[in-house]
């Protein structure tokens, strides 16, 4: 820190804690009050002539008032302080806000802010908190948060939680370019966690924060939870600021997350996020450490480069029509591994071949797939495709999900039914173990999957598989997978969308502790 520096105040303030403009600070003249959060003011100021900050462009200060403070206090504002510029000094960044210098105000004239701690920076045009709040524009949506998370990126690699995330704290060159700002509670990690002090914004805190024992070093913080505060400023940005945790007050919302961290609510985001940002959001939201743990911020933004990449970033981001997406954990992650040439096969409506020579298949039925916002679409679009699977009995993987997708409204070939299979979980939160046997399109390889009962309305009146397997072949009943002949069908473009697996969520919630 620089030394004490003597300061001259030069017209009136109504406020004893406040600078009044034109009161210079060390090399700086202030300018007016950007904002304050809990510990501090932050104030434009531009360089003072003769010094050698003359010519330099203008700043912000921060200024944490230290007097009026008990000593405990006290030395939370210096720790602060002394987080951030330890931060600023060690990982400099283009998506990190720049700190120039920081030093202690000398300033008699006002007791209440002598001793202040301040911190010069780069001072930004806006923060994401104003944007959100005018609305911020489609077409900048998915840079933005993409932009978040390259400065996340950057921070975990390094080892450090920033600890609280927030659109107050993603600040907006005059380009719109983003920065993250206030380190106050930002940790470094030892291994894989580090502690924090006990403070946060409470419609960002994860639910394991809600319940985190407060030990002699602090809470336990991990980068998972600014995984969280992600989810939540997704869920922000893409419906005008709304939280996906009802509540009228923060408390309230945090007794929501609560519920839902521990498996007694589900998720319920707003129907204005389009289906690639919902499935990221829910990545990011989910309930448990364990479970958002594979979501790190540089796996985030490979998706959201690979999505915008694919051409499609700008429909991501803004132009679709809502829809009601659970987590698709996979979609991403099977176009990545399977690369556009397995995504090559898709079943239209119909055709539907009614009983053939072998007595399959025997049924149809009708998909249907619970996000709204994809009931309403005809145009097939790659993020309302649902996957089909290899294997009922296993869970959806990406090697567990067949290359050929199906859209709501398909009509399909079934031919026989599995009650006990895995159970599964729509967006409705309806449940169900049984899965039909689907024929799929000639030239489909394999040429039969499983659709999950959750995933229709129709309950035709087929054979158990076993049995249909049995007497459509004369043998014995096989294990899995079944093959039938394919039926013919157009084949189309698309991605996998595979429903939520519950044995997924069943595990998460099963290990989160109760609240
Ligand atoms: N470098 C900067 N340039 C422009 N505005 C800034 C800068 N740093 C902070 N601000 C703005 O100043 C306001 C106060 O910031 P500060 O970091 O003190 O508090 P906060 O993050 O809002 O709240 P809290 O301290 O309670 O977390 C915020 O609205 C923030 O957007």
């Amino acid at each position: 820190m620089t030394p004490p520096l003597g300061l001259g105040g030069t017209t009136e303030c109504d406020r004893s804690d406040l600078l009044p403009p034109g009161y210079r600070v060390g090399g700086w003249v202030v300018a007016e009050v950007i904002g304050s959060g809990g510990w501090a003011t932050v104030y434009a100021a531009r360089p003072a002539g003769g010094g050698p900050e003359e010519g330099r462009p203008d700043v912000a200060l921060k200024i944490m008032p230290t007097a009026a403070l008990a000593p405990r206090q006290a030395r939370r504002i210096v720790e602060s302080a002394r987080r951030e510029v330890e931060l600023g000094r060690r990982l400099g960044h283009p998506r990190l806000i720049g700190f120039l210098e920081t030093f202690v105000l000398c300033a008699p004239d006002r007791p209440a802010l002598d001793g202040a701690i301040v911190l010069v920076m780069e001072r930004a045009a806006a923060s994401l908190r104003e944007l959100v709040d005018a609305g911020v524009p489609e077409a900048d949506r998915g840079r933005l948060i993409a932009e978040i998370c390259e400065g996340l990126a950057h921070l975990h690699r390094s080892g450090w939680v920033h600890a609280d995330l927030k659109p107050e704290n993603v600040l907006l060159g005059a380009d719109r370019s983003v920065r993250l700002s206030d380190f106050g509670l930002a940790t470094e990690l030892t291994g894989t966690h580090g502690y924090a002090p006990p403070m946060g914004t409470l419609d960002y805190l994860p639910p394991e924060r809600w319940r985190a024992p407060l030990g002699e070093l602090g809470v336990l913080v991990r980068p998972t939870a600014d995984i969280w505060a992600l989810g939540i400023v997704i869920h922000e940005v893409f419906s005008s600021g709304g939280s996906p945790f009802s509540g009228a007050t923060p408390v309230a919302r945090g007794a929501a997350v609560q519920e839902y961290g521990a498996g007694r609510a589900p998720l319920r985001m707003d129907h204005a996020l389009p289906p690639f940002w919902r499935a990221l959001a829910a990545d990011c939201l989910a309930p448990t450490h364990a479970a958002r743990a594979p979501h790190t911020a540089d796996s985030l933004l490979a998706r959201i480069s690979a999505q915008q990449a694919a051409g499609a970033g700008a429909g991501a981001g803004a132009g679709r029509r809502p829809g009601r997406a659970r987590a698709a954990v996979l979609a991403t992650a099977l176009c990545g591994i399977a690369g556009a040439a397995l995504c090559a096969d898709a079943v239209r409506a119909g055709p539907y071949a009614p009983s053939g020579p072998t007595g399959v298949p025997t049924g149809a039925v009708r998909v249907f797939n619970a996000e709204r916002g994809c009931q309403e679409r005809a145009d097939r679009d790659a993020q309302c495709s649902l996957g089909l699977a290899v294997d009922p009995r296993k869970p959806y993987a990406p090697d567990n999900v067949v290359p050929t997708r199906v859209w709501h409204g398909d009509v399909l070939a079934a031919v026989c039914e599995l009650a006990d299979g895995r159970p599964i979980v729509d967006e409705e939160d309806r449940r169900s173990t049984r899965w039909f046997r689907i024929r799929l399109p000639a030239g489909s390889a394999p040429s039969a999957a499983w659709l999950p009962a959750v995933r229709t309305k129709d309950r035709p009146s087929l054979p158990g598989c076993e049995e249909a397997s049995a007497g459509s072949r004369g043998g014995p009943a096989p294990g899995f997978p079944y093959e039938y002949p394919p039926v013919a069908a157009a084949g189309l473009r698309g991605i996998h969308r595979p429903v939520l697996d519950p044995g997924t969520r069943g595990n998460v919630t099963s290990t989160a502790p109760r609240s």
